[in-house]
């Protein structure tokens, strides 16, 4: 098999309110999102590629329209935490590329959350 990633960065505030009121996360606060789509062939197009890492770039126009400087909690319905932005943004890619096989999300530089069917 192929695989090949590209990484996609937003910066965004959010609220985990749902948390006990001592957690930290449960206070206004923001992260450097980094987003990381994978994208899997069992056979390269004539090209050579996966897919153009150029046909991605509607990603970027999404999370820089939608997610970037903006409040989660407002974008996402339901809690904002890693693992759900993992979840939609793998919804969103695979609805438009069916190479698509796992979305990684990181809030911070020692965080990683993965969504992979
Ligand atoms: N499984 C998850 N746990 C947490 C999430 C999440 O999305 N998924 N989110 C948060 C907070 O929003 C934020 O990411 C804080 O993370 P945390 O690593 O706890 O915070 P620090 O960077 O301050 O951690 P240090 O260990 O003090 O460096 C919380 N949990
Ligand atoms: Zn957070």
């Amino acid at each position: 098999m192929f695989r090949i990633s590209k990484e996609f960065h937003f910066s965004a505030s959010h609220q985990l309110a749902h948390l006990a009121p001592d957690h930290q996360c449960a206070r206004l606060h923001g992260h450097n999102y980094i987003v990381v789509v994978e994208l899997v062939a069992a056979e390269l197009s004539a090209d050579g590629f996966v897919r153009d890492y150029h046909d991605l770039k509607p990603l970027k126009a999404y999370i820089d329209d939608r997610f970037d400087h903006r409040h989660l909690t407002d974008v996402l319905d339901g809690h904002s935490t890693a693992e759900r932005l993992a979840l939609h943004f793998y919804e969103w890619c695979r609805a438009r590329w069916p190479e698509t096989a796992a979305v990684k999300v990181s809030e911070t530089p020692k965080t990683w959350a993965e969504y992979r069917p």
